[in-house]
């Protein structure tokens, strides 16, 4: 029986990876464009998002200041996720809902990349940050599930929405991490060409 549940869940996950390639292959492409451009042109890339996605943000930015599979120089990505004196100020002294959004008010510049990881679309906190990004003239890549919910609302042209085609946190969380090693890759790529070299 146990079993049976893990090898659905494992069935479940690798299904949704096969489908979501052929809908997100396209918005993570002008993801990974509007990436390398904003880092080419000195700017950097903040991350936010709630529990599992705030792992992913860690993640994410961890790879581009670390590494991911190439060598090569540090790139500026942070995580909004981490500081717990401001985040525990701010959601003490304000409201849970503007941890992101203020500090995206005090470090974001015009030209800067919001990524926003949501699964709901529907995170306060999170609409909150991409309303501030989009107020700084930052450019926003979300990453959500179950329609997108909120975050339709708020993303333009200029923006890039990856809407992963499920209704199950887990699972559209599972491909949210392949996002990210798509991005990561795809900026190395862009950097340095296409083979990887170790
Ligand atoms: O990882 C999980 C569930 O798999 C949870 O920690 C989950 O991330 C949290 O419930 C979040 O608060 C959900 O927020 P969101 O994805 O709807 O923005
Ligand atoms: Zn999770």
């Amino acid at each position: 029986m146990t079993n049976q549940r893990i090898v659905a869940h494992f069935k479940e996950s690798a299904e949704l990876k096969m489908r979501a390639a052929e809908e997100l292959a396209q918005p993570i492409e002008q993801a990974v464009e509007l990436m390398f451009l904003a880092l080419s042109n000195g700017n950097k890339i903040m991350a936010c998002g709630n529990g599992g996605s705030a792992a992913d943000c860690q993640h994410f930015a961890a790879e581009l200041v670390g590494r991911f599979e190439r060598e090569r120089l540090p790139l500026p990505a942070m995580a909004l996720t981490t500081d717990s004196s401001i985040l525990t100020a701010v959601a003490n002294d304000y409201s849970f809902q503007e941890v992101f959004s203020k500090q995206v008010q005090a470090f974001g510049q015009s030209g800067d990349i919001l990524l926003a990881i949501t699964t709901s679309g529907n995170s306060v906190s999170v609409i909150n940050a991409i309303n501030a990004a989009l107020e700084r003239d930052m450019r926003v890549v979300a990453l959500t599930g179950k329609g997108g919910g909120t975050v339709n609302q708020l993303l333009s042209d200029a923006d890039v929405h990856i809407c992963v085609p499920h209704d199950r946190t887990a699972r559209i969380q599972e491909v949210h991490l392949l996002t990210i090693h798509c991005l990561c890759d795809g900026i190395d790529s862009a950097l340095f060409g296409g083979d990887v070299d170790d």
